[in-house]
């Protein structure tokens, strides 16, 4: 049997008070976050991570000082490992983009693993260029460093994936059975944001978001009006694609609904959803006079959400080497002209 090697992308988070500024620098000196020259973005990289890291540790300090990000992470990694038994010698890991276990280290155990095959999934359903298309592009250049020769299959993201889909239609049934109690419900799908020029450039991060809400929302039996995307986690002084989260929480103050915030960008828990969703926009809502605040929780380790991963990497094995968007699936608004999906398909 086939020895499959599955690596799992996601963000990174600091593992404690001292790692949040290396973390943040990490952040801002990377080229698909920061569109900046290189000399420029060096020293930008260091003035914004030393002004941020303020706001930043005083987040982390509130969920114990580091983000659970990892351990959510791996979780998830052995879940996966136990979906997909049946498909030969499988191992996951983990590769962060901007802290530990970064894509070198988890380049070395891919090679130490001799696979027959590499299964490159991004943790983002959307794709990005700040996250997927950087994930990958880091991958590339430690599996080359490590000379991993095996044939490798990207992912490049999932926005209708049914098991997505239907775990997330679970969890917002659940939270709206439990806000309802207080009269009338509105559901804000709530994606981390992007600067807006990224967006005009051509990143199809915001249509695919799109699709994500607009599938949950059928899939849950809401009505338009009863739900609406908007945007959390600005940074920096750009304009940001909205409507804010912050925006819709204050709309919802003053036409006394209820809310459910499904975090719909996310699939597991880290400080923009137990600080930001959790802490920061509760307070706003209640202050706001929003008469109920149900957050619904990310997908997780769930069945569903697991097996739809397991799903994706069978299809991608099935599929071969290359870059595999779901089959027939319309992954952006093709009215842009440098389309970043069809870049990586051709690279
Ligand atoms: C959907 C996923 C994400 C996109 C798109 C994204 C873009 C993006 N992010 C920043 C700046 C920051 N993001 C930070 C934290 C953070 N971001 C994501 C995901 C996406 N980012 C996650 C999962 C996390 C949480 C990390 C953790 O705590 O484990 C942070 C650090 C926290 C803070 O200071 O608020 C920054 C900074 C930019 C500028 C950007 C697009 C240009
Ligand atoms: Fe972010
Ligand atoms: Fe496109």
């Amino acid at each position: 049997m086939a020895r499959v090697a599955v690596v799992l992308f996601n963000l990174g988070g600091p593992d404690g008070p001292a790692a949040v500024k290396p973390f943040l620098v990490n952040l801002f000196s990377d080229p698909a976050i920061m569109r900046v020259p290189g000399v420029l973005r060096w020293l930008l990289a260091r003035v914004i991570a030393r002004r941020r890291a303020l706001i930043a540790q005083a987040n982390y300090d509130l969920i114990g000082g580091g983000s659970p990000l990892l351990p959510n992470t791996m979780a998830q990694a052995d879940a996966l490992t136990q979906a997909l038994a049946d498909l030969g010698t499988v191992r996951t890991f983990v590769a962060m983009r901007y802290w530990r276990p970064f894509a070198a280290d988890a380049a070395r155990a891919v090679a130490d693993f001799k696979p027959d095959r590499v299964v490159l999934l991004p943790l983002y359903p959307q794709f990005s260029t700040t996250t997927t298309a950087s994930s990958l592009a880091d991958w590339k250049r430690a599996a080359d460093r490590a000379r991993i020769t095996a044939p490798s299959t990207s992912i490049c993201c999932y926005p209708l994936q049914h098991g997505l889909v239907a775990a997330e239609a679970e969890l917002v049934a659940a939270a709206i059975a439990e806000a309802c109690a207080a009269g009338p419900v509105r559901v804000l799908f709530s994606a981390h944001g992007l600067p807006e020029k990224i967006v005009a450039a051509g990143d199809p991060y915001q249509w695919q978001v799109e699709q994500t809400s607009a599938a949950v929302a059928a899939r849950a039996g809401l009505a338009d009006g009863e739900w609406v995307v908007c945007y959390q986690s600005r940074v920096g002084p750009l304009r940001w694609i909205g409507p804010s989260t912050e925006e819709e929480i204050a709309r919802a103050g003053r036409d006394k609904v209820a809310l459910v915030v499904v975090p719909i960008a996310f699939v597991s828990e880290h400080s923009e959803t137990l600080v930001e969703l959790d802490i920061e926009y509760r307070e706003l809502a209640h202050k706001a006079g929003v008469p109920a605040y149900v957050r619904s929780p990310t997908v997780g380790s769930g069945d569903r959400f697991i097996d739809g991963l397991a799903d994706l990497v069978r299809d991608a094995v099935a599929r071969g080497p290359g870059w595999a968007p779901p089959g027939g699936q319309r992954l952006c608004p093709g009215a842009h002209g440098d389309c970043p999906i069809r870049a990586g398909a051709a690279s």
